[in-house]
């Protein structure tokens, strides 16, 4: 842990590989989530975090780890590790097991994170974005031959602590127009969490004794209201830390949500990404945004929306193109209620049709009058 506190800002690499055409059908069916444990924990290992519970479904399998989370389906895997993580070096080992023991080549890759509240902590190459996009242009295979990076803009100046909240995003694929791959990834980062809410993420005297880390987990999920934050069908697995600290996936079908919160006053941090499933409810994924902010009342929030764009992409309500205008409009009647109010927003197009949305809100100042 950085001497100055917990690095909650977490570094996340979703990577997408093609199956191949004529594996037998359970390497089909499977792919990715037949890799040996052996990988998994050498890839990890690399990243400096390990596998504290794990859950699946018919869809995917579910890692919560030491520092945040892994989700791997048949051909992604999504990883997220926060703290002072190295979580580009899992890349180079987890791209030679999956084509060394499953013949599975890559076929897009993207990095994204916010700004860290302690970049000085951070161990290379993640200290400096410039760096991270190096390390991955040598790390993903030429084939990836689109390649876009972007740091997302900060809200005009003068900001309200004079802090620059950014958002640093990486793709590489092998196609340019990726259209059949839409996917909607909703990730959520706040900060300055309200003090009592905050405080429900600590262990209670005896916990140490007396419940697992799952258990107490649980219970925190049943007082904070984050169970309901996908809905009520899916499977949610706390899991407390000590003294502090909770982690936490749910699954519902294809889709996954997860919260992960470090509650020390004076850097409290809270995240909730959700995604996994295509963009059939797009609106619906969206809005889920307000009940996490509900749960911890931020007082900084920033909300990146990343799509499939290209024709094919639209809301299955209403049968509208989900378009940058659109995303920022249903992010912020979601959040907006909750006296925050929008400091900046940004969309960039990426490689394979994706397009990325971000949004900044703060909580208004106290009126003068
Ligand atoms: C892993 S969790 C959640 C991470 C997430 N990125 C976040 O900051 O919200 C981090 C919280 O757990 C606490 N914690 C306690 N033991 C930990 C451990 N062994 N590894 C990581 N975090 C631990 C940290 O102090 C922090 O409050």
């Amino acid at each position: 842990m950085a001497s100055s506190g917990f690095e909650g800002f977490e570094k996340r690499l979703e990577l997408v590989f093609s199956l191949p055409v004529c594996a037998d059908g359970a390497r089909a069916r499977h792919g990715l989530r037949l890799l040996p444990v052996g990988a998994l924990r050498e890839a990890l290992d690399a990243a400096q975090c390990a596998v504290v519970s794990a859950a699946g479904n018919a869809s995917l399998d579910a890692y919560v780890l030491s520092e945040s989370s892994l989700f791997v389906y048949p051909s992604r895997a999504v990883l997220k590790t926060c703290g002072t993580t190295r979580l580009l070096r899992a890349v180079p080992p987890l791209l030679r097991a999956a084509a060394a023991e499953l013949g599975l080549a890559l076929r897009s890759c993207r990095y994204s994170r916010g700004s860290f509240l302690f970049p000085e902590a951070q161990p290379f190459p993640h200290a400096d974005f410039a760096d991270e996009v190096r390390f991955l242009d040598a790390a993903v295979p030429n084939s990836l031959r689109f390649r876009r990076s972007a740091v997302m803009p900060p809200p005009p100046p003068p900001h309200r602590h004079g802090q620059e909240h950014k958002w640093h995003v990486y793709t590489a694929s092998t196609s340019d127009d990726d259209g059949g791959a839409a996917r909607l990834t909703v990730e959520v980062c706040m900060t300055e969490l309200d003090r009592t809410l905050a405080k429900q993420f600590y262990l209670t005297p005896g916990d140490d004794v007396g419940r697992t880390s799952h258990a107490a987990g649980d219970a925190m999920t049943a007082a904070s209201g984050l169970g309901d934050v996908m809905n009520p069908r899916a499977l949610v697995f706390g899991y407390a830390f000590a003294p502090c600290g909770y982690s936490m996936n749910a699954l519902d079908g294809e889709r996954y949500a997860t919260v992960h919160v470090t509650p020390e006053d004076g850097h409290s941090y809270a995240s909730y990404e959700c995604g996994g499933g295509g963009d059939d409810d797009a609106a619906g994924t969206i809005a889920s945004v307000g009940k996490a902010v509900a749960a911890f009342r931020p007082g900084a929030v920033s909300v990146s929306v990343c799509y499939g764009g290209g024709s094919g992409t639209t809301e299955g309500r209403t049968g509208r193109a989900i378009d940058a205008a659109w995303v920022w409009s249903v992010v912020a009647d979601a959040v907006e209620t909750m006296s925050l109010t929008c400091r900046s927003r940004a969309a960039e197009d990426f490689p394979g049709s994706i397009t990325v949305t971000y949004q900044t809100f703060t909580r208004a100042p106290a009126s003068s009058t």
